[in-house]
Formats: structure tokens, C-alpha cells, sequence
């Protein structure tokens, strides 16, 4: 979808803001630029819809040129999020949501239905869009910012920073956010973030620059955690990088044992018979007992997992488990068995072979691929 050919920038007083870069974001999915400032991820954000323009090199959208497109044309198609939202301060939140459909000649009616449909799927409610910027959270404000960008529903999003001004925990509601609206609208998504956890989470790709506009490697995040290309990568990445591998992974595949429970109304088990989870008349766990405990011992807290949970969820878990288990659920919060701490080390294992396998056998057909005669 987006596809930059040996793309350069250089600004009038000399600084080299991207160097050489050949990369490309595909259809459907999130690219993630990722880097430490001034590496030059918000220029190369920018030339996509020519805010900036390349000193030399080829930008093209769809397989056309961009530099060949009138630039207006070319923004209709591109929504654009960034940090400080950007909203107008003197109109209402749907107002500004319908700012570009207003534009592009829709009528009033139509612009502010469509707005109103928006606030609704970024989770704001009507009455949000009767108020000015000023009366929202800061999070909030970021959502009106990603439903303008939506509003005319073009294919392609540029979003830069956009999650960076708010708190962690607000933070990670617009990640889940963001990934469940991708789920619906399948937009191809070229992201700016300094925050490797971010790009992990939200990347198909994760594209890591370094300084002077230099890409250093573009890959899959599992991949780029199992085989970073160097040193400098490695160490954006951060010493747990085999850890937020397994925030990628979930529980899906990982065997089930039959779980020991006693119902929370049963008499007490005898003294001996090791941990057993305590579970309610419907079947759900409650928490962990210890039968050689006293028998004012309070029960030790269990979180039941999920299918969709990941293995870095389950290996915490089981750290705090009184036997190493972690008791799981079915969608409805009924237990279906237990899983071990052995089993889920051995899984996590198993899967980062599997990463570092695939990351070799890519760099094997890159490769060959650039070897005259080489096949793939
Ligand atoms: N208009 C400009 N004129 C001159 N130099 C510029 C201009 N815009 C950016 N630069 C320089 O180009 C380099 C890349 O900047 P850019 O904003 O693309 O980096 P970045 O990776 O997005 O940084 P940050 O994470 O801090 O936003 C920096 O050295 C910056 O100072």
C-alpha cells in the first residue's frame, strides 16, 4: 500500500532527517515506526502525505507516486492523528469530528450524523459531543482526535505519537482501543511511537530507525525480538525482550491438566492433601487453599485465565500461585482445568525457537533474494 523506494531527506540547513530509506507498510496493517528522537520517524510519516517532501528517492500510495498527486487530493484519502490531538478549541467535539466531512461538501446534517456515529465507536458517548476540547480528559481528546481522522473514512491513517501524552493506564485503553477498531476497519496504519512496548502491542511490522534517518531493521515483532539484526537493536528492545515475546503469545495452545477443587460449601479437606482450588457452585474458582495451613488460613487469591491471555499473564501468575498452577476459564468464567508453571516455561520456550527459526529462514530468503540467479 505504502512503499518507499531509496527515499531521502535533507533539510535546508544540512541535517539528513532520512537516509536512503526502502521500505514498505502493507495494506490492512499496522506499521510501527519506532526510535529514539530526531531519528526521524515523524519526517518519514510526513512525506507520505507531503508535509514534507523528499529530496530524492520515490513515495508511492497504492502504486501511484505521491509527489505526481495534487497534495489536497492526496490528504483526503490520508487521516492524520497526532500528539496534542489538534482538535479546534472554539467548536464542539462534533463539530470537530465532522470538520473534514464538512469540507468535502457533505452538508451539515450528513457531516454531524456521520460525527455522531463516530463518537459512539470510540467509546465516547452523545453528550461528550455537546462539549469544547477543554471539557475532555486528556484521553479523551485523543479519541475525538482518531474519530476526525476517521470521519471520511480514508484507507490510510497517519498516526504520530498519538497516545503519548496521556497516563499509562489511560494509555493502554487506547492501545486495546485502537486494536479493536483496526479489527473492523482494517486501515493501513503507518504509527509513530519512542515506546517499544507500544509498537509490540499495536505493530504487524515494527520498523526500528536509529540516528540520521537510518531503518535498521523492519520485521514482525516476534520476530525482531527473536533475532534482533544488532546490537543497537537489541538494546531498544530492553533486556526482557524474550519476556514481551511472550506478551505476543497466548494460552491457546498450551495443554490442560485436570484441575483438584473443593466447593467452597464442602467440609474442610483433609490435612496433607496440598494446594486445591476452591471453587464456587458454578464451577469458578475463588481461590487457592492450603489444607496443612490453619483453619483460619484465608484462601490465597487466583486470577483464571483465559484462552486469549497471554504466557507472560500466565508465567506471572504462576509465580504467585501457591503451587506453581494457574487455574483457567472458559468465556464464562467457568473453570476447565489447570496448567502448570513447567508447562507453560516449556511452551515459551518452544515458541521462541520458533521466532528465531522463522526470523533465520526470512534473513536466508532476503538474501538469497538479493543474490544474482537466487531464488526464493
Ligand atoms: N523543518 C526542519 N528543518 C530542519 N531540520 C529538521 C526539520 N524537521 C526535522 N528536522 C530534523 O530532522 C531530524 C529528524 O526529525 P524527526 O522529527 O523526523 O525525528 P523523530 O524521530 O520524529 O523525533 P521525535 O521522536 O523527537 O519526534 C532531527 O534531527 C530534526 O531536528
Amino acid at each position: 500500500m505504502i512503499k518507499f523506494d531509496a527515499v531521502n531527506k535533507r533539510f535546508p540547513n544540512g541535517t539528513t532527517a532520512v537516509h536512503d530509506l526502502t521500505l514498505e507498510m502493507p495494506e490492512g496493517g499496522i506499521t510501527v515506526l519506532v526510535g529514539s528522537s530526531g531519528c526521524g520517524k515523524t519526517t518519514t510519516l510526513r512525506m507520505i502525505n507531503r508535509m514534507v517532501d523528499p529530496t530524492s528517492g520515490t513515495i508511492r500510495l497504492g502504486g501511484k507516486d505521491v509527489l505526481e498527486q495534487d497534495a489536497a487530493e492526496l490528504r483526503r484519502g490520508i487521516g492524520y492523528v497526532i500528539q496534542q490531538s489538534g482538535l479546534f478549541p472554539h467548536r464542539t467535539v462534533l463539530d470537530n469530528i465532522a470538520t473534514v466531512p464538512l469540507l468535502l461538501g457533505w452538508g451539515r446534517k450528513k457531516a454531524r450524523a456521520r460525527a455522531a456515529e463516530l463518537l459512539e465507536t470510540v467509546g465516547l458517548t452523545a453528550e461528550a459531543g455537546k462539549r469544547y476540547p477543554h471539557q475532555l480528559s486528556g484521553g479523551q481528546q485523543q479519541r475525538v482526535g482518531v474519530a476526525r481522522a476517521l470521519a471520511a473514512d480514508p484507507p490510510v491513517l497517519l498516526m504520530d505519537e498519538p497516545f503519548g501524552a496521556v497516563d499509562p493506564v489511560v494509555r493502554t485503553q487506547l492501545q486495546d482501543e485502537l486494536i479493536r477498531l483496526q479489527r473492523e476497519l482494517n486501515k493501513t496504519i503507518a504509527f509513530v511511537t519512542h515506546d517499544i512496548d507500544e509498537a509490540v502491542r499495536l505493530g504487524d511490522r515494527i520498523a526500528v530507525f536509529r540516528t540520521g534517518g537510518h531503518l535498521v531493521q523492519c520485521a514482525a515483532p516476534a520476530e525482531l525480538l527473536a533475532r534482533p539484526a544488532d546490537d543497537f537493536v537489541a538494546d531498544f528492545l530492553g533486556a526482557e525482550r524474550e519476556l514481551k515475546l511472550l506478551s505476543l503469545t497466548t494460552l491457546a495452545e498450551v495443554p490442560l491438566q485436570r484441575a483438584t477443587t473443593v466447593r467452597e460449601d464442602a467440609p474442610a479437606p483433609p490435612a496433607g492433601s496440598g494446594p486445591l482450588l476452591v471453587v464456587s457452585a458454578r464451577n469458578e474458582p475463588l481461590g487457592w487453599l492450603d489444607p496443612s495451613g490453619t483453619d483460619a488460613a484465608p484462601l490465597t487469591p487466583v486470577r483464571p485465565l483465559r484462552d486469549t491471555d497471554t504466557l507472560l499473564a500466565a508465567l506471572n501468575e504462576s509465580i504467585a500461585s501457591p503451587a506453581g498452577l494457574i487455574a483457567r476459564v472458559d468465556a464464562d468464567g467457568v473453570l476447565t482445568g489447570v496448567t502448570s508453571r513447567e508447562a507453560i516455561h516449556e511452551h515459551a520456550g518452544r515458541r521462541h525457537q520458533e521466532a528465531a527459526r522463522a526470523a533465520v529462514s526470512l534473513t536466508e530468503a532476503t538474501a538469497l533474494s538479493k543474490t544474482p540467479g537466487g531464488t526464493v
